[in-house]
């Protein structure tokens, strides 16, 4: 069974970029990966809103779709703020080989960012329920590693990242190094 890597965080901390950057990764490995991003996927699949029960739904549509793609085979990235401590909880009971990263990062830095302009549009009242501002973030307590974006370089992070990943793909690797030398050439061709 692949792994899911489930990159949580506020918005602007990192997700999509090291997200973007480990898929890149793993596809030059010859791994087939899918990236699943929040932002991205509410737009595809017509979810708004930023309710607890909006997002709970959200997350719960964003757990389903990465199961297929377990299912499939295929490594599965979600990056997507999952805020709430039941969503997480919810992710450790019903995913399979389910790895949690908190990219963490302060609000004075995501404040510098501000990438998409929320947090001044927020100060502005203009945005509502702003996770980690006007909307809870709980404080992620179970994850398998923490990324601080704004301590560490961009190469820092990612390699956190990538090394995490190859440890939930070892038991593959293992795997694979028990078979023949001539199977082992299928390598990239195997997804268990
Ligand atoms: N009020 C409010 N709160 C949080 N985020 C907001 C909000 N309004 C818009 N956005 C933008 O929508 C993106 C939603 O992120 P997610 O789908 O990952 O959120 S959630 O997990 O469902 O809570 C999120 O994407 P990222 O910036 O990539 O994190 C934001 O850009
Ligand atoms: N160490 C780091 N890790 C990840 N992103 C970083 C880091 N340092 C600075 N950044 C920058 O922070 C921004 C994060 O934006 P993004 O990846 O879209 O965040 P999110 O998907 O969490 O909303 C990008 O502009 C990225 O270049």
């Amino acid at each position: 069974m692949t792994p899911v890597i489930w990159l949580l965080g506020l918005s602007g901390s990192g997700k999509t970029t090291l997200g973007s950057l480990l898929r890149l990764y793993l596809e030059g490995q010859g791994q087939t990966v899918t990236l699943l991003d929040g932002d991205r996927f509410r737009r595809a699949h017509g979810f708004c809103g930023f309710t607890p029960e909006d997002r709970r739904r959200h997350i719960d549509a964003l757990r389903d779709a990465a199961l297929q793609e377990q299912a499939l085979g295929r490594v599965c990235i979600v990056a997507a703020i999952t805020p709430y401590a039941d969503m997480r909880r919810k992710n450790r009971e019903l995913l399979p080989r389910y790895r949690e990263v908190w990219v963490r990062c302060g609000l004075t830095t995501l404040l510098q960012r501000d990438t998409k302009g929320l947090y001044s549009a927020a100060a502005k009242g203009l945005v509502t329920r702003l996770s980690g501002v006007s909307d809870a973030f709980d404080t992620p307590r179970e994850a398998h590693a923490v990324i601080d974006t704004d301590r560490r370089t961009l190469a820092e992070s990612y390699e956190i990242l990538r090394d995490l990943t190859l440890n939930a793909l070892d038991w593959q690797n293992d795997a694979l190094r028990a078979l023949p030398p001539a199977a082992q050439a299928l390598r990239p061709c195997i997804a268990l």
